[in-house]
């Protein structure tokens, strides 16, 4: 490790390394390939900014908290690159790929769509969706809770997105068919030559076929709502009425569509990963279960929790944050310098791979004691603000911080508290969770059975 002084903001005195375990030709690539959760968490331990070779590229992993933000924080020199580019191909230019002014005229318009009251009304019939979806539970029974809930956020993000006009054969449709596209991004995205999908293999075919269909049964919606005219108070009606505040401009149809098919691959796999974890480690502790039960009893009195609920809910939100520190869904992100610069103490040329981890910030226990513990009181006042500002970045930081950060928790909280008002969930003997990391990092599948309370 080679101590370094920065000329970068901000001003202070940077570690800098280079991961250990490079193979000729190849570099780091396999180790981040084979096993990339550990491969990561591995490498604060280098320095603050780390070296690692993929193939005969050199990329570097931010693993100071300050010096992630700077990176954020500037998106003029640390731009979207690299798989955003290809994602931007497949997704269109929408929010979460397009770049510098593009963007930030996209964030403007967007940004009201997602501001605190918008989301009270879109998340109002949540915990009744969920206690339908859950109706059919019964004692005993044993289900896979990946599965469950990547059903149950899609009928949620379909509600929040279409309130009205969606039946449930067409949200199932949609699921099945939102699976294969995300899947399918996030292999072309990741995929070095960009030839493999061009060929007429199944796989392509189901991808096309999967990713026409999808956006069919958006398009469609759009163009139900327009002729209707009316406003909903959906994330769909408040879409097809954003303006841009200074040129009073409103997206057109094919926008929103491509706004839309983006917050679905954004939105659903994250949350729906986030609750499976959740109830993953409250099946494996029972002990935080009594405590979120005790809370949800006292707060709810028997009630259907409502958004207004969510602040008493302070320990159940602690064993959220905690899951989506040990298990962030979006576990790596990357951004390519648009110029040279100084980061870290080193010149970085233009056009070099920054990645960013929060893998490895949230496992790193520098910033977090005994990081591979489930403590959610880590979260409670008191102990919350010893966590090292930017330590925490399930939802990134910036100007392309997450737009769906607060829908995601509420949705969150507010499925958590009517599932464990009614149910508890026991994981089956022998199961082990071992985490995926694709596109989003996913529990693989993870067998309960429910217990009534
Ligand atoms: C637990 C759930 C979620 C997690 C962990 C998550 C995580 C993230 C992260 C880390 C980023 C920034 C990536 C980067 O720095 O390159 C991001 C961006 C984004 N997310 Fe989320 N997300 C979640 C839910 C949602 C939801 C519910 C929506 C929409 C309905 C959404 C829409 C987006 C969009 C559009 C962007 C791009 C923002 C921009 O570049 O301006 N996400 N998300």
């Amino acid at each position: 490790m080679t101590p370094a002084k920065s000329s970068a903001q901000p001003e202070r005195s940077w570690t800098t390394g280079t991961a250990p375990g490079s193979v000729p030709l190849l570099g780091h690539t396999l180790a981040l390939w084979r096993q990339p959760l550990q491969f990561l968490a591995s490498l604060p331990a280098h320095g603050d900014l780390v070296e690692v070779r993929l193939g005969p590229s050199r990329a570097y992993l931010v693993c100071h908290p300050e010096l992630v933000r700077h990176v954020l924080l500037n998106p003029r020199t640390f731009d979207k690159g690299g798989v955003f580019d290809k994602a931007r191909q497949l997704l269109g230019n929408s929010l979460s790929v397009s770049r510098g002014e593009e963007h930030r005229s996209q964030r403007r318009m967007i940004q009201p769509a997602f501001h605190t009251p918008k989301i009270s009304a879109y998340t109002a019939a949540v915990a009744d969706d969920t206690r339908a979806a859950i109706g059919s539970w019964e004692p005993g029974r044993t289900l896979d809770i990946s599965d469950t809930m990547h059903a149950l956020l899609m009928r949620v993000a379909a509600r929040t997105l279409f309130s009205t006009g969606i039946d449930e054969a067409t949200i199932d449709e949609a699921r099945h068919c939102l699976r294969t596209v995300s899947d399918g991004i996030y292999k072309r995205t990741m995929a070095p030559l960009g030839i493999m999908e061009k060929l007429p293999t199944p796989g392509n075919r189901r991808y096309d076929r999967a990713n026409a269909r999808l956006r069919q049964i958006v398009d469609e919606m759009i163009r139900d709502r327009r002729r209707s005219g009316t406003d909903h108070g959906d994330l769909l009606s408040t879409l097809l009425r954003a303006e841009h505040p200074e040129t009073g401009k409103g997206l057109d149809d094919g926008e929103v569509l491509d706004q839309v098919v983006t917050f679905l691959v954004a939105g659903s796999e994250t949350t729906a990963s986030t609750l499976a974890f959740v109830f993953h480690l409250l099946g494996a502790h029972p002990e935080v279960e009594k405590r979120v039960h005790a809370e949800i009893d006292e707060v709810l009195e028997g009630r259907v929790a409502t958004f207004e609920d969510l602040p008493s809910l302070e320990y159940t939100r602690g064993v959220i944050t905690e899951s989506l520190r040990l298990y962030p869904p979006s576990w790596m992100a990357m951004r390519v310098t648009a110029a040279e610069t100084e980061l870290g103490g080193r010149t970085i040329p233009a056009g070099t791979m920054i990645l960013y981890s929060a893998q490895a910030l949230h496992h790193n226990p520098e910033l977090f004691p005994d990081p591979e513990r489930f403590d959610p009181e880590r979260w409670l006042p008191g102990r919350a603000e010893e966590v090292p500002r930017g330590a925490l970045l399930p939802f990134g930081a910036g100007s392309h911080k997450c737009i769906g950060d607060v829908l995601a928790l509420t949705e969150t909280a507010l499925i958590v508290a009517t599932i464990a008002s009614r149910w508890r969930l026991r994981p089956v003997p022998g199961t082990t969770l071992r985490p995926e990391p694709k596109a989003t990092l996913e529990p693989g599948p993870l067998p309960m059975v429910c217990e009534p309370r």
